[in-house]
């Protein structure tokens, strides 16, 4: 098949600290991640969706909690892995669009940089890459500022399929 999509969803509570990171872009806030790694979840919602897209199983079962290698991790180093894994398989990324549900701190000003560095580490030009945000109207988890949920989800294809003409 040469076109597959997946989808990815992740989320952290909040725990003390000053800053978020997303994507790997560090987001000024009263909270922090709670998490074995930096706690990305964006960087975690489009490992997912691309290792759904390949049938490759999740990414606590390439990179366990239990496994101190990953403690304080830079979870693009994740993604970048997950890139190359999909990569030696003959895919390549197509494009990606992903949602932060968050009803605090506003993300807007951020989201171009999550943009380059999703587009980096899934070596695909930026215009492929769309990050969103969204409160929850107060409701739920997110609403009453709990955690943060990202979902993403992302086209893959077999190389040479020629997507956008
Ligand atoms: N954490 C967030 C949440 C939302 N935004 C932006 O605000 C717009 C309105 O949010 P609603 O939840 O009322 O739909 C949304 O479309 C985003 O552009 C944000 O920057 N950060
Ligand atoms: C990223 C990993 C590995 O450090 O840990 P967490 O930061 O806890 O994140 P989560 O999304 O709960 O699961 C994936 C994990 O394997």
């Amino acid at each position: 098949m040469n076109l597959r999509i997946g989808h990815g969803y992740d989320v952290h509570a909040f725990t003390e600290g000053n800053h978020l990171v997303l994507a790997g872009v560090r987001v000024p806030h009263d909270r922090a991640f709670k998490a074995h790694s930096d706690g990305d979840v964006l960087a975690h919602a489009v490992t997912d969706a691309i290792l759904g897209a390949a049938a490759l199983g999740d990414i606590g079962q390439h990179f366990p909690d239990t496994d101190p290698a990953y403690e304080g991790v830079d979870s693009r180093i994740l993604l970048c892995q997950v890139v190359a894994l999909i990569k030696s398989q003959g895919f390549e990324i197509g494009n990606i669009d992903a949602t932060i549900i968050a009803q605090a701190p506003k993300m807007g000003p951020h989201i171009p940089q999550m943009r380059a560095h999703l587009a980096k580490d899934c070596e695909i030009p930026v215009e492929r890459v769309n990050v969103k945000a969204t409160t929850t109207e107060r409701l739920g988890f997110a609403g009453r500022e709990e955690g943060i949920a990202a979902h993403a989800v992302v086209l893959i294809t077999k190389k040479g399929t020629d997507l956008f003409f």
